[in-house]
């Protein structure tokens, strides 16, 4: 199975943590997630963040840290998710592909029904 290379943003707002709620009509519907997307041929994985956040969010974010890549297997695809910490620096949140958001504190996105992928993901910020 051919795996596909996604990044993806934990983004940091006064001390809050953004974390979004993939839309019913999207892989892996409803599951939140951090926002990301594939990287495109010739892009480096921080213009893909960089970029993904930007068409998805309308939001400008600074990348302070990468955390560890995880490989994972869903029935029907696989991915290599490599995840960065990131500061929000400007823009007007725009929901453009998401169903939901929250800006939540660490403790709280535990509760959250997440992408099977992203969880190693958080574990590992929430160690920091
Ligand atoms: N953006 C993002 N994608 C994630 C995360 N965790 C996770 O398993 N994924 C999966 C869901 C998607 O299948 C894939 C990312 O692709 P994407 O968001 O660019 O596009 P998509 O699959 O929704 O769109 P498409 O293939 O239907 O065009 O990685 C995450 O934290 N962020």
């Amino acid at each position: 199975m051919k795996t596909i290379l996604v990044t993806c943003a934990i983004i940091i707002k006064d001390e809050k943590i953004f974390a979004f709620q993939r839309s019913e009509t999207m892989k892996l519907p409803l599951k939140w997630e951090f926002a990301g997307g594939k990287i495109e041929s010739n892009e480096s994985e921080i213009e893909c963040i960089k970029r993904e956040i930007k068409e998805e969010l309308n939001i400008n974010i600074q990348v302070t840290q990468r955390l560890t890549p995880v490989t994972h297997e869903y029935p029907d695809f696989k991915i290599k998710l490599i995840p960065f910490v990131a500061n929000y620096i400007k823009g007007d949140l725009i929901l453009r592909e998401h169903a939901n958001f929250i800006l939540a504190k660490k403790e709280e996105l535990l509760d959250l029904d997440w992408a099977e992928a992203d969880i190693p993901i958080l574990n590992e910020f929430l160690l920091l």
